[in-house]
């Protein structure tokens, strides 16, 4: 048995607050996971809208639905505050950085792509054998990125102006700074740029950065405490034509996480890291910045380039979503797929046992439409939030005959697993973890599929025939195929 799904009366720990009358309240056996995928969604789904959840109303709705709502906003409400408390490494703002995007480690592209130009070195995800479009770049963007990146600045000097969200960039090449000397701080400025230019340190490529919304609040870079003294501001922002002695240094937000730059030491860098702050609001376009910055110093990639980059290679990431039939496989191909194609996977039936408890119960206790609500707001969190682009999230197979839920999937990749009850019999026979197959399983799946079964084909993008039960990695190559040419053919279209 799982634990118990919610009961009534005050909820302990779960961080809704002022609720419970008596009557029957799901709050109770709400339990944020701090580390879980959904309670980090909710943080940061929240984060990036930019503002609280809205509470529910005090008092418990009678109406199921409204129940629900008021759980998974407790829940997440609960989530937020277990993820603050407990994890304080975890990035306070999860808007997709380009250190988002490197959560799955690096490696050197084989030869073509390493033996680049100009010091740039290209990188690709450490799961893939092969620079695959789907994981990361493809070759379009790849040759966007190599033409901007001939001559621009240093990472470290991109680092520091990393736009802190999609949604607002921030002002960037900004105009000389005013003579005002920085304020003596005793540790570095919340936002800071770079090491001095001077003596060049061997040190190797950092993997990771800071996510956007943590540069806000903590030191970007504490290796090198600063000078007391107050630093004059550097004259213009800067740009580093390539040189000869290249040395390695982090990724930058124009490469998302896949791409280093081997930057040359030295250049029109500053003497000493400046906060943003101190260097005035820039009062010009973005365009005329980006021109002027180009003739002051070469050509080199703009704060605002990189933010749609970053949106077009977001958007074409978007989820892959598994649908189809109880028992097809759809956790176990999702699974699979994930782990051959490096991908993150999320499974909805796992996210709902993880916060409220097992299904089979919820179904007991609270009935199907009660189970509805849970699993639609679950796909809605998941497929709305920021966060979730490079992942393979399967349903369960009763999601997408939800209205809202269908609606949902209009925009995204949906991959229909279809199979037949030849196949499943196996799998669902003796087995009771999904309710609505008893008491016969094999009957019921039938009855229910051939009422399920013009849905699934309405929503499908690709339909993956995985009848007779093939091989795992003949089904996953597959959908990553339709993935893969989806993707670029995507990546052709001309932007708008
Ligand atoms: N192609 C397959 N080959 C072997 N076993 C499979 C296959 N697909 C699913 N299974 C097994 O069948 C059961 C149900 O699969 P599951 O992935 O949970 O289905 P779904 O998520 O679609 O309900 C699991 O025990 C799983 O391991
Ligand atoms: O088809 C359905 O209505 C259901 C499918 C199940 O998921 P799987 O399709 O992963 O078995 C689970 O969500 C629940 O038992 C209801
Ligand atoms: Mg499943």
């Amino acid at each position: 048995m799982g634990r118990v799904v919610p009961l009534p009366a005050e909820s302990e720990g779960c961080g809704a607050k002022g609720r419970g009358s008596g009557e029957v309240s799901v709050e109770q056996g709400v339990r944020p996971v701090a580390s879980s995928p959904l309670a980090r969604i909710a943080a940061a789904t929240q984060r990036a809208r930019g503002g609280a959840s809205p509470r529910p109303e005090s008092g418990v709705s009678e109406s199921v639905s409204a129940a629900a709502e008021q759980a998974v906003e407790a829940a997440g409400a609960g989530a937020r505050e277990a993820v603050e408390r407990e994890d304080s490494s975890r990035p306070a703002s999860r808007v997709p950085t380009p250190a988002d995007l490197m959560r799955f480690g690096t490696r050197p592209l084989p030869a073509a792509a390493a033996a680049n130009t100009q010091g740039v070195r290209l990188y690709a995800s450490s799961v893939s054998e092969d620079a695959d479009p789907a994981l990361g770049l493809d070759e379009d963007l790849r040759l966007k990125l190599l033409s901007a990146l001939q001559g621009m600045g240093t990472a470290e000097e991109e680092s520091g102006k990393e736009p802190a969200t999609a949604e607002a960039p921030k002002p960037t090449a900004p105009k000389p700074a005013p003579a005002k000397p920085a304020a003596p701080k005793p540790v570095a400025p919340s936002v800071v740029a770079t090491p001095k230019p001077a003596a060049p340190k061997p040190a190797p490529p950092k993997q990771a950065q800071p996510a956007a919304g943590e540069s806000a609040s903590a030191p970007v870079q504490e290796a090198e405490p600063q000078s007391p003294e107050p630093q004059p501001a550097p004259a213009a922002p800067v740009a580093v034509p390539a040189a000869e002695h290249a040395k390695p240094v982090r990724p930058t937000p124009a490469l998302f996480g896949k791409v280093q730059v081997a930057a040359p030491a030295e250049a029109c860098m500053p003497e000493e890291p400046v906060a943003l702050e101190e260097l005035g609001a820039p009062e010009e376009t973005p365009a005329e910045a980006l021109a002027e910055d180009e003739s002051a110093c070469g050509a080199r990639i703009h704060p605002q380039q990189v933010r749609e980059m970053h949106e077009n290679f977001a958007e074409r990431s978007r989820p892959i979503v598994l649908i189809g039939p109880m028992a097809a496989g759809k956790t176990y191909i999702g699974t699979h797929l994930a782990r051959f194609y490096g991908y993150e996977f999320l499974d909805a039936d796992q996210l709902i046992v993880e916060r409220y408890g097992e299904v089979s119960e919820i179904f007991e206790i609270f009935g199907e439409a009660y189970f509805r609500e849970l699993e639609r707001k679950t796909i809605e969190e998941v497929l709305t939030s920021p966060v979730y682009r490079n992942t393979v999230f399967s349903l369960g197979g009763g999601a997408p005959m939800t209205d809202s839920v269908a609606e949902l999937l209009k925009d995204e990749c949906v991959v229909y697993i279809l199979v037949d009850a030849d196949t499943v019999t196996p799998r669902i026979t003796g087995n009771k973890t999904r309710p609505l197959l008893q008491p016969n399983p094999v009957e019921r799946w039938t009855e229910i599929f051939e009422r399920r079964r013009s849905r699934y084909e309405e929503l499908a993008h690709f339909t993956l025939d995985a009848r007779g039960g093939r091989p795992i990695t003949e089904m996953t190559a597959e959908i990553q195929a339709y993935v893969t040419a989806t993707r670029a053919s995507r990546a052709q279209r001309p932007q708008a």
